[in-house]
């Protein structure tokens, strides 16, 4: 937070704040002499030197306006930083589980929303609160010169106030959670709806999802409206309570007056303080209901931040190489109490090449899911070379093994990066392996070669050629452990008999799990297990 709000931007923020007070304060003054004095008095000079005063004032106001907009800018910007930064350390190291659970318009909408709520904090008025103590310190003093009992009834206010603000914060406080829960809510149906565009399409579902659409945004502008009318209320118990204690004011004073205890001029003088008075105590008060806003923002952003994330630190600097085996003992494991596997025992050395067979839902890809770290065996243990494979580094760990999945992911980004993925390569060592996989035709088809630009996840390629470009990524990152998870499913019959020999006699060295439904990718393979029945059965 002190990188944030630094205590000179404060001193900067308070002094803006007072000379724009002081400012507004000797205007008044000013015309009042430029017409009593000047214009009356019918002097040109005293009238062409006020009005350059007050042209000097004018230009000190905006200009300290812009410099104090500056100062909040500024801030609200490093707070917008911090808190993705904070965020981003922790979106990027989240456990597979979270995204299982949470869909991505849903994280996208909590980030966004809570973020510019909390930094919304900004724009209210509450880098002027300290302006406003003292301008409330100086009312007050004020006040009880004139008058210390008509001083009293004045801060009457603030019991009342406060009485007000504590009910309608906690009101807002709710509806704010509403309609946190509400909107993602919806963005995640919505999310999910553009997904299935072509099912949508497909189905003839317009009408109901126009129907939901329409529902869902409803119950958000309800809430909303709720919020809306709180703070109506707000305001309109603040202008009756200013209207209550003016009416008295006149009304006890008016007394005073005739029993001779005050002068006109002093009760002028008294009531002109009491708006100093009494605005700023409900501006100040009203900031309990900002902060009820963004409390469940704030309490959302800190939630996000502690959630479990994947532990990355290695206590003991272990670095996997795998120079023996990958030891899976005794794994079992369960999708909320279903349970896909139970006591599965494999031990691959290194070099071997093993398949994994077995009917959809066995639990192939969960296996490997385990293997890869990205949720944990629910009993037994993962081990290479003797080493439980939770005690290496996460990042060092996974760097170990290429990953062809059946739906690989490609980003809205050229060719090349979706190929090299952050690795540092040359055009000719990219060229060898393109003419190696045979997918010089590919390249030549495209308009800008790898510097085209592919859509979020290759819409503008075709299922087999999206399976291609991950087996190229996989090549270049030439890690020790190959693994083939339904990776050429969308690929035509010759060019996977091509890629499959290619990859036995290019990878010899290298330890390759292949998980197919495929009998002829069953070919070259060292050991062939079938999933089955919780169980993995080798066969013989
Ligand atoms: N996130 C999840 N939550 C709950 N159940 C899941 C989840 N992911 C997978 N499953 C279930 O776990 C079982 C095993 O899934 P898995 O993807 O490992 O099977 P698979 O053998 O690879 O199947 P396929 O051959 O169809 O790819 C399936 O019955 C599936 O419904």
């Amino acid at each position: 937070m002190k990188k944030i709000i630094k205590k000179q931007n404060i001193i900067w923020i308070v002094f803006c704040y007072l000379i724009l007070i002081g400012s507004s304060f000797l205007r008044p003054m000013i015309l009042k002499r430029i017409m009593d004095q000047g214009i009356l008095g019918k002097d040109m000079k005293l009238i062409l030197q006020f009005a350059f005063s007050l042209i000097v004032l004018v230009v000190i106001e905006e200009l300290t306006s812009i410099i104090q907009t500056r100062l909040f800018v500024d801030m609200q910007n490093r707070l917008v930083i911090s808190l993705y930064t904070k965020a981003g350390q922790v979106l990027f190291r989240l456990k597979q589980s979270y995204f299982m659970e949470n869909s991505s318009t849903e994280i996208v909408n909590k980030l966004s929303t809570d973020i510019n709520s909390v930094c919304s904090l900004f724009d209210s008025n509450i880098m002027y609160v300290l302006g406003y103590a003292l301008q409330i310190i100086s009312g007050v003093i004020g006040l009880v010169v004139i008058n210390w009992k008509l001083a009293l009834l004045v801060l009457l206010v603030v019991p009342i106030k406060y009485l007000l603000i504590k009910m309608f914060a906690e009101k807002e406080e709710k509806l704010s959670e509403q309609e946190i829960e509400a909107s993602a809510n919806f963005s995640s149906w919505l999310g999910d709806s553009i997904n299935g565009i072509r099912e949508i399409k497909l189905w003839n579902l317009y009408r109901e999802k126009q129907q939901n659409l329409i529902s869902k945004q409803k119950e958000i502008l309800e809430i909303n409206k709720k919020g809306k009318l709180i703070q109506a209320y707000n305001m309109s118990t603040d202008s009756a309570l200013k209207g209550l204690i003016t009416a008295a004011l006149y009304g006890i004073g008016g007394y005073f007056i005739c029993k001779s205890k005050l002068t006109i001029g002093s009760l002028t003088a008294f009531i002109t303080y009491s708006n100093y008075v009494i605005n700023p105590i409900s501006i100040v008060m009203n900031l309990k209901l900002i902060f009820a806003q963004i409390k469940p923002s704030i309490k959302r952003i800190e939630e996000f931040i502690k959630t479990d994330v994947e532990k990355k630190e290695n206590i003991e600097g272990k670095i996997c190489q795998l120079k023996h085996s990958i030891n899976m003992e005794n794994i079992s494991f369960s999708y909320t109490e279903r349970s896909i596997m139970q006591n599965v025992n494999l031990e691959i050395h290194k070099g071997e090449k093993i398949a994994i067979i077995g009917d959809n839902g066995s639990g192939k890809s969960t296996l490997l899911s385990m293997l890869l770290r990205f949720i944990e065996p629910e009993q037994g243990n993962i081990y290479i070379d003797g080493v439980d494979i939770k005690e290496y580094d996460i990042d060092q760990y996974r760097s170990m093994f290429s990953v062809v999945s059946q739906n690989i992911y490609l980003f809205a980004d050229t060719l090349w990066n979706n190929i090299v993925m952050g690795k540092n390569i040359g055009l000719e060592e990219m060229n060898q392996k393109l003419e190696k996989m045979d997918m010089k035709g590919f390249l030549k088809k495209l308009p800008n070669g790898y510097e085209s630009s592919l859509q979020k996840n290759g819409e503008n390629l075709s299922g087999g050629e999206r399976q291609k470009i991950g087996l190229l990524r996989a090549l270049i990152k030439d890690s020790p452990i190959l693994i083939l998870d339904e990776a050429t499913s969308s690929i035509d019959k010759d060019y996977d008999k091509f890629i499959h020999d290619m990859l036995l006699n290019d990878c010899s060295n290298k330890t390759i799990i292949v998980i197919t439904h495929k009998q002829e990718n069953l070919e070259g393979m060292d050991r062939i297990f079938q999933m089955k029945e919780h169980r993995l059965i080798e066969q013989m």
